[in-house]
C-alpha cells in the first residue's frame, strides 16, 4: 500500500495558543501559551510534563479536535490520532469488521484492507477472537486490536496520548519496533506520556511543556533528565517542608552547639542519600565549654518513627582529643548500613551531667541503586540538608 505523498508530512506551530474561557469575570486559562515548533518527517516526538501542563490540549489542536485561540498552526498530512486506545470501536461489530471500518475512515480500499488483515490479526494476538464481537473482548484486547489496525494501515502522522500500555511487556516492545518501522518510512509519530522510560525507547525528540510553554525541546534522554530534576527538585521543597519541624538544631546549654552535622560517604563526601548496603557516616563539630567532657548519642530513625540503632560515645573532658577551643569533630562510621529504602533522620544529642546540652538532626535518604524506568524518582529527600564540609 501506498498512502498519499509521506514526503511532506510536516507540523508547524508558531506562537499557538488555546485558552479556555472560565466565565464569572476571571481570567481565562491559558491551556497553550504561545508556543512554536516544527516537527518533521520521520520524527518520533514525546511530549512530557506535569498533569495539566497542556499536553492533551496541544495534541488535541495538533489531531483538529480543538481549535487553536491564536497563532498559526499548519499540519500537512493526515493525522490519525489515539487518544483512549479502543474507544473508537464499534462494540457489536466482530474485530474483523472493525478491521475494515477503521480501514475505511482511514482512507484505505477494502482491497488494501484486505491485504492487511491476517498481519493486523496475527500482531493483536487475538486469535479466534477476530470472528467475535468487540464487547467480549478485554481492555487489553481492544487496545491490541485498535493499534495493530492502526499502525499496519500506516497513518501519516499518528498521535498518541498514553496509550502505550496496549497490553504487556512483550506486546510493548513489538509496538515501539512498529512505531519506529512507521517513523523510518517518513510518517511523523507524536506521543504523549508519563512513563519517561517510553519517551526514551520511543521517541527520536522531546518536548517538555510546563504551564502551556515549551520549557525544553531536544533529545530524549536529555529532557527527561531535566524534567526528573525538577519533579525531584519540586517534590524536595514539599518534603522539605513538611517534615522541617525533624530538623532540630538546638543549644540547650549556654556554651554548647553543635555547628555542623552531615552524612558523609565511604569518600567522604557530603551526602543527603546513600544507595543501600554502601557504607557511610554521620560526622558533626560540636562546640563545648573547653576542659568539659560529654557523652555523644546519635539516634537513627525512619521519618515513620522506626527507631532503627542508637549509639553513645564518651568524649573525656581532660582526653587529648580535647582542644583549647572547645570544637571538636565527631565521626561515627555506620559501616555497611543494611536500610531499607526511605527517609531517615539522624539526630545528634550531646549530654552533659547537667542534662542534655545541644542537639541537631539531618535527613537522609537510603536509595535503591536500580531504581524502575521511567516516571517520578522513586524516593526524593529534602533541599534544606545541603551542609558544607568544614575541615
Ligand atoms: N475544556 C476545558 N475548560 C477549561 N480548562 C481546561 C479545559 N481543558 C483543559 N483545561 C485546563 O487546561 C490545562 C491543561 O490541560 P491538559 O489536559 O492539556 O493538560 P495535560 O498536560 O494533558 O495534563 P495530564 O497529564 O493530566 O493529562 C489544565 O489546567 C486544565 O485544567
Amino acid at each position: 500500500m501506498s498512502p498519499a505523498s509521506p514526503t511532506s508530512l510536516a507540523i508547524r506551530a508558531e506562537d499557538l495558543c488555546k485558552h479556555y474561557a472560565l466565565g464569572h469575570g476571571q481570567p481565562p486559562k491559558k491551556a497553550i501559551d504561545g508556543v512554536t515548533f516544527r516537527i518533521g518527517e520521520g520524527e518520533r516526538v514525546g511530549f512530557i510534563g506535569r498533569n495539566g501542563a497542556g499536553k492533551t490540549t496541544l495534541l488535541q489542536m495538533l489531531a483538529g479536535i480543538a481549535e487553536p485561540s491564536g497563532g498559526i498552526l499548519h499540519v500537512d498530512g493526515k493525522v490519525t490520532a489515539i487518544f483512549t486506545l479502543g474507544m473508537g470501536l464499534r462494540e457489536d461489530l466482530t474485530g474483523l469488521e472493525n478491521i475494515f471500518v477503521e480501514g475505511e475512515l482511514m482512507g484505505r480500499t477494502r482491497e488494501q484492507t484486505q491485504a492487511l488483515v491476517d498481519e493486523i490479526v496475527a500482531f493483536a494476538e487475538l486469535g479466534a477472537f477476530i470472528d467475535r464481537p468487540v464487547r467480549t473482548y478485554s481492555t487489553g484486547m481492544k487496545a491490541r486490536l485498535a493499534f495493530s489496525t492502526i499502525v499496519h494501515i500506516e497513518p501519516e502522522i499518528l498521535i498518541i496520548d498514553e496509550a502505550l500500555s496496549v497490553g504487556d511487556v512483550k506486546f510493548g516492545a513489538k509496538a515501539t519496533a512498529k512505531m519506529r518501522e512507521l517513523t523510518r518510512k517518513g510518517r511523523i509519530l507524536i506521543v504523549v506520556s508519563h512513563s519517561m522510560g517510553a519517551i526514551e525507547d520511543m521517541c527520536s525528540r522531546c518536548l517538555w511543556i510546563d504551564e502551556g510553554r515549551i520549557r525544553l525541546d531536544g533529545p530524549p534522554s536529555e529532557v527527561t533528565r531535566a524534567y526528573l530534576d525538577e519533579v525531584r527538585r519540586a517534590d524536595e521543597a514539599k518534603l522539605s517542608e513538611r517534615f522541617r519541624h525533624q530538623l532540630v538544631n538546638e543549644s540547650l546549654l549556654p556554651g554548647w552547639s553543635i555547628d555542623a552535622a552531615e552524612m558523609q560517604s565511604a569518600e567522604g563526601l557530603v551526602v543527603q542519600h546513600v544507595v543501600t548496603g554502601d557504607s557511610c557516616a554521620f560526622s558533626a563539630r560540636v562546640r563545648a565549654p573547653a576542659g568539659e567532657g560529654f557523652q555523644a548519642v546519635l539516634g537513627l530513625h525512619r521519618l515513620d518513627g522506626l527507631a532503627v540503632l542508637e549509639t553513645t560515645c564518651r568524649f573525656d573532658g581532660q582526653s587529648a582529643a580535647m582542644c583549647a577551643s572547645g570544637e571538636r569533630r565527631l565521626h561515627l562510621d555506620f559501616g555497611r548500613l543494611p536500610l531499607n529504602y526511605g527517609l531517615y533522620k539522624a539526630q545528634l544529642e550531646i549530654r552533659t551531667d547537667a542534662g542534655p546540652a545541644a542537639r541537631r538532626a539531618v535527613l537522609f535518604e537510603v536509595v535503591n541503586p536500580r531504581p524502575p524506568r521511567g516516571g517520578r524518582p522513586v524516593l526524593v529527600y529534602p533541599s534544606t540538608l545541603t551542609v558544607t564540609k568544614t575541615s
